[in-house]
């Protein structure tokens, strides 16, 4: 039985709806990452299965990333599998986490990576067997929590705010982006491509 942390954003929400919708989706999206990685308190991701795209950026907003040592699961920005790119703040969310080559590499593959791997390129911090993933977590969580807050909370900020900035300046042009892209006849074809793959794997 396959396990899952995310499986990412729902594909269903970019398929075969208005304008309006998707730029109202769009808009959730920006906001999720927004309070994640802008958040000031301590995050730390309990990784228990995949979790592709969007819910590797879910994890990549986390200060602290522990994964299931199982070379089942799988994390990475897969966006370019199905025919789709990761925003500029997918991309610079991740340029944070594991540098600017690692980034290029995985997102123009749109490389999913076995835990194991996973560790090595930095995109998670540590595996513990499946059943040890909460407590790892929370005693993660007490170490960060033992950092007195305000020094911790503004060398966050200090390391954050430049990729946060950027995009609440651009949060409009994003948005038209999105828009007009996930509008496209051939975007919305790959996506429908991708779904028929998922099912036909069953
Ligand atoms: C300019 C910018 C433009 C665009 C930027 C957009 C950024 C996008 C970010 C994203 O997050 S896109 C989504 C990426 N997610 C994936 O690629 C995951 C795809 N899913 C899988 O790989 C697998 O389903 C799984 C998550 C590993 C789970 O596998 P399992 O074998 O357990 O289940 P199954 O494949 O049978 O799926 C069950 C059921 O769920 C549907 N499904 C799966 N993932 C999604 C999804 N992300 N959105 C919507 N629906 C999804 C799948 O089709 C099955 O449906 P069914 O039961 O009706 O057949």
């Amino acid at each position: 039985v396959s396990k899952i942390f995310s499986a990412g954003l729902d594909i269903t929400e970019m398929s075969g709806k208005s304008n309006e919708h998707y730029a109202a989706f769009w808009r959730a999206v920006q906001e999720m990452w927004l309070k994640l990685y802008g958040s000031n308190m301590v995050t730390i991701a309990a990784i228990n299965g995949s979790s592709p795209a969007g819910g590797c950026l879910m994890a990549l907003c986390c200060d602290y990333r522990i994964m299931a040592d199982n070379p089942k699961f799988a994390i990475g920005l897969n966006e370019t599998q199905l025919g789709i790119v990761a925003p500029f703040w997918f991309k610079d969310t991740m340029i944070n986490t594991i540098g600017n080559r690692a980034t290029e590499l995985s997102l123009q593959l749109g490389q999913m990576y076995p835990a194991p791997e996973a560790l090595k390129f930095g995109l998670v911090d540590k595996l513990v067997p499946e059943d040890k993933v909460q407590s790892a977590a929370a005693a993660a969580m007490s170490q960060w929590l033992s950092v007195p807050d305000h020094a911790r909370q503004l060398t966050k900020s200090m390391m954050r705010k430049p990729a946060i900035d950027r995009l609440v300046k651009q949060r409009e042009a994003d948005i038209n982006n999105f828009v007009s892209f996930i509008s496209k006849d051939s975007i919305q074809k790959s996506l429908q491509i991708y779904m028929d793959r998922l099912k036909q794997k069953k």
